[in-house]
């Protein structure tokens, strides 16, 4: 029987023994304790679905836990599937290297060339719920890790060999649709156990503006395992029958209250969620850095049998919305200085890179033909900024391509003050990000939230990151609304 090796558990220095939980294990499900011998402790168990040979199997390898691929292997030899073996040895791993506190999906030179070392709080809280099959909400700062958690649970349960797509992950825009996707590509590539002469897992991106015949043809004919889709995109497919519900295992909400919130998707999102409610053995994840009334919000997940009746909470840090990481500071000044303001802030704050936040033009001015207050601004800083950041736009009116090209810019600059409206506040991942300037206040604390969360995203990271707003003085109070909602406190800074 091939099975792949499992490099990253060379590593771990236990020898182990196999050995079954319970003598009346039946035949479709076995499950099996992992013992350390230097600690004379269990340090895992393990269960195995599918046809098992009922002898008690007791296995000591003085080896090192590589052994565990070749002893489950022998413990399940000609019994189990090639493709289920992989999966349990690939979930052990992960299980295993997460009560140790490391990445049990990927070895420690490949962990730490993605940065990934020990995992985070709310992977700890998560992980354990999703490998569980209950459904979970992850309620968790921004930047604390939240797409790795939901990518791993379905890394566990896809089967690459099968044809047929296992997981969905529902994301409110194309930027982010574009980061999740490169996770879920990296981690497959990453991980030997996911990428093998066997196939290796699929990962399609269907956010609105792609190329829709490709995927179209892709999807008949050879099905990937994930697909990342916006909403829009998502419904053409259903609606026309080329990607169907009953084959998923896992759907993915991401930025659930914000998909809730608008009014152009929200019936649309309650029609798949019912959809999916009639499968059978699925799984449900939703997940944000702020999910208001989120009794109320888990009550109607549950009334509406969007998710099982045990679904869990993970609340991570309920007490302190913001990373502590923030240092929220503003400037009270004349409208019509904004733009000399926010220039000597760039001067003396000298960002390593920058986001600044443009409110939304209004129908009055579009109608009025004035040109968007980003496109204004960017015009602004290249003529008058001189720093050495690169200066890039995004937003709304940007064609997909457009869009996209920023985005690809950013990541390649050595530095960059970014001009976006809104499209860039919600689960944009751009780390090198240490400055944010709200050159207009942000709608509602909500929008804050977000905004402020695209910076301070090295979960170990010490180094303090600045969130400043440019205000008038009229506006002092609306802030002040914004600091008694999310529990942090503003300093005003003086020219
Ligand atoms: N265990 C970890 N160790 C180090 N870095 C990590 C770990 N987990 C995630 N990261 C990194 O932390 C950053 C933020 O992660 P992610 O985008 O998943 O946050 P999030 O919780 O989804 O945030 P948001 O709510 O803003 O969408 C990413 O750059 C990611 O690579």
């Amino acid at each position: 029987m091939a099975c792949s090796s499992a490099p990253h558990l060379r590593s771990i220095p236990w020898t182990y023994t196999t050995r079954p939980l319970s003598p009346s294990f039946t035949r479709s499900e076995r499950k099996v304790s992992l013992f350390s011998d230097r600690t004379n402790r269990t340090v895992g168990s393990l269960s195995i679905s599918g046809s098992v040979s009922p002898t008690c199997v007791e296995q000591s390898d003085a080896g090192t836990t590589n052994n565990t691929s070749s002893g489950l292997r022998e413990l399940c030899q000609g019994h189990v599937p090639d493709h289920v073996l992989r999966r349990q040895v690939f979930r052990f791993s992960l299980e295993f290297g997460w009560r140790n506190g490391s990445f049990g999906i990927l070895d420690n030179a490949e962990a730490e060339e993605v940065g990934y070392i020990v995992p985070t709080n709310v992977q700890r809280e998560a992980l354990p719920v999703l490998f569980s099959g209950r459904d979970c909400v992850i309620h968790a700062q921004t930047g604390s890790g939240k797409t790795l958690a939901y990518l791993l649970l379905i890394y566990s349960v896809v089967n690459a060999q099968r044809s047929s797509v296992q997981a969905l992950i529902v994301v409110p825009t194309r930027e982010l649709g574009m980061q999740v996707t490169k996770v879920a590509r990296m981690l497959a590539a990453k991980s030997p156990e996911l990428d093998s002469e066997q196939g290796s897992c699929t990962v399609m991106a269907l956010l609105y503006g792609g190329t829709l015949r490709r995927h179209k043809s892709w999807l008949k004919v050879e099905p990937p395992a994930i697909v990342i889709a916006t909403l829009r995109s998502l419904c053409q497919m259903l609606d026309k029958q080329i990607l169907k519900l009953d084959t998923m295992r896992v759907l993915v909400i991401d930025e659930v209250d914000f998909m809730f919130n608008s009014s152009k998707e929200v019936s649309s999102l309650k029609k798949l969620l019912t959809a999916y409610s009639s499968i059978n053995n699925r799984q449900t994840v939703f997940a944000s850095a702020s999910i208001p009334q989120h009794r109320r919000f888990l009550y109607d997940c549950i009334q509406q049998k969007w998710t099982k009746a045990d679904v869990v909470h993970v609340h991570v840090n309920p007490v302190q919305p913001l990373p502590s990481c923030l240092y929220h500071r503003f400037v009270v000044c004349d409208k019509r200085e904004r733009n000399s303001t926010l220039l000597h802030l760039l001067q003396s704050d000298t960002p390593q890179s920058a986001i600044i936040f443009v409110g939304e033009q209004s129908e009055k001015s579009k109608k009025a033909g004035n040109a968007p207050p980003t496109t204004a601004l960017f015009e602004f800083l290249k003529t008058s900024y001189g720093g050495c950041l690169e200066l890039v736009l995004l937003e709304e009116d940007m064609n997909f391509n457009q869009r996209a090209a920023s985005l690809t810019d950013l990541k390649q600059s050595g530095g960059y003050l970014l001009v976006a409206t809104d499209i860039a506040a919600r689960g944009v991942d751009l780390p090198e990000t240490t400055h944010i300037y709200n050159f207009d206040l942000p709608r509602d604390a909500i929008n804050y939230l977000h905004r402020a969360g695209r910076t301070g995203r090295k979960p170990f990271s010490d180094s303090k990151c600045f969130v400043t707003s440019i205000i008038a003085a009229e506006e002092r109070f609306v802030l002040q609304r914004f600091e008694n909602e999310l529990l942090f406190h503003c300093d005003e800074l003086f020219f």
